[in-house]
């Protein structure tokens, strides 16, 4: 079946699903949502962060010649991408197609996708006269999102979708730095160096992903998640003084809708306690720490994610099996794990070592 197939068969209609998806009842009980809820599950839930894209094949095909922010700006793109490693893996969640920066790409900012390279914005934001680029991102900037969600949710019943959005702090690393960095000195010297501006910055930039998250959840997502990947970078006490404040406002901004909002960063061990403090109900965390430890500095009452690290699929078999076995024996005992990467699935990874993996954590943890 193709994408226009499948829009033929079930328009999204003006008005949305009769029932919203979110509250249907297979979907509210899926193991992903209840692990989420740190309730009982079937067997422990798997999704990976980036599985839609480039180690799939298909997903290679269907992008030939198409742009990566003008894929993402294709419900049925969005859609056929979304939806293929669910069919291919049998993951227990979908997460949406799309990137941290289109909605600054929506606002009007000029800014590309370089493949190889990451997000690349033509006129950094330095200075305060930059800032006033940054307006408002409004549901009208975004509707492809609201009717991909739609046209999503319609086919994927109850299996879950994650909606996300990128933190204040990665995006605007992107944003001052002008591109992907190593060491973020531009960012960390407005940071340090003008502290109001800062401030400015990233209450804009929380506000932006606020609005961007609602549009996913309003359309039906099932869950958010925040990526504040390079969060990483900061030392606790500037994460906590300077970052965690704009965190904070988008997860409080979308609690009032009651799906599970996740927390990730890259390289977070440190800031597990911050991160946790900035109000989601999961937090995520890489494989640099054990996670029965990171459970330990996350805090009760909430779920966690992960946290297998993304290289070990490119060993044989039993090394992925052992690898996975030590994930879910320092799981063992915490209500609420999502198995996960630690970070997002490598372009050369093999499929199949992906499927396999799915199988394995479910058929070890099957109750
Ligand atoms: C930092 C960040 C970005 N984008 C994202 C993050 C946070 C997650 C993380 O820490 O990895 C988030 C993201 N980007 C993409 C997704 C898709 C959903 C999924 O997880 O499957 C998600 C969740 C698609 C994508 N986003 C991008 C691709 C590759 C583009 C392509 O296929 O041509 C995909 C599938 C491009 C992108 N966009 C970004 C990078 C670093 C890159 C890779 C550049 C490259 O190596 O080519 C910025």
């Amino acid at each position: 079946m193709t994408a226009d197939d499948r829009t033929a068969a079930q328009p999204p209609s003006a008005a949305g699903p009769a029932a919203p998806a979110a509250t249907a009842p297979a979907l509210a009980d899926s193991a992903f949502l209840r692990a989420c809820r740190r309730e009982p599950v079937p067997h422990t839930p798997v999704w990976f962060m980036r599985q839609a894209g480039r180690s799939l094949p298909e997903y290679r095909k269907v992008r030939e010649g198409i742009g990566m922010l003008d894929s993402c700006m294709r419900p049925d793109l969005v859609t056929e991408i979304t939806l293929q490693p669910v069919r291919r893996h049998g993951v227990d969640a979908a997460i949406y197609f799309s990137d941290i920066v289109v909605p600054l790409k929506a606002i009007g900012l000029d800014l590309d996708i370089k493949p190889g390279v990451g997000p690349v914005v033509e006129r950094p934001v330095r200075s305060r006269a930059d800032l006033e680029r940054l307006r408002p991102l409004e549901p009208g900037d975004v509707e492809y999102v609201t009717e991909a969600v739609r046209m999503l949710t319609a086919e994927l019943g109850a299996t879950p979708l994650i909606g996300f959005a990128g933190a204040p702090f990665t995006l605007a690393s992107y944003l001052v730095e002008g591109g992907p960095s190593r060491n973020h000195e531009h960012t960390k010297a407005m940071m340090y160096g003008d502290p109001e501006l800062w401030a400015d910055l990233l209450d804009r930039l929380a506000d932006i992903t606020t609005a961007f998250l609602k549009v996913q959840i309003e359309a039906g997502a099932s869950a958010v998640q925040l990526f504040d990947s390079w969060a990483g970078a900061l030392a606790p006490a500037d994460y906590r003084a300077s970052v965690l404040p704009a965190s904070a406002k988008v997860f409080d901004a979308v609690a009032h809708y009651g799906v599970p909002r996740i927390h990730f960063g890259v390289g977070t061990g440190e800031l597990l306690g911050a991160m946790s403090e900035a109000g989601p109900d999961v937090v995520g965390a890489d494989w640099r720490v054990p996670l029965d430890e990171a459970a330990r500095r996350i805090g009760p009452d909430k779920a966690v994610q992960g946290n297998l690290d993304p290289a070990v699929l490119f060993a044989p078999r039993e090394a992925v099996e052992t690898q996975a076995r030590r994930v879910l024996d320092a799981a063992r005992g915490l209500p609420g794990h999502i198995f996960n990467l630690g970070h997002g699935v490598l372009p050369d990874t093999d499929p199949d070592a992906l499927t396999r993996l799915v199988e394995y954590v479910h058929e070890q943890t099957a109750r």
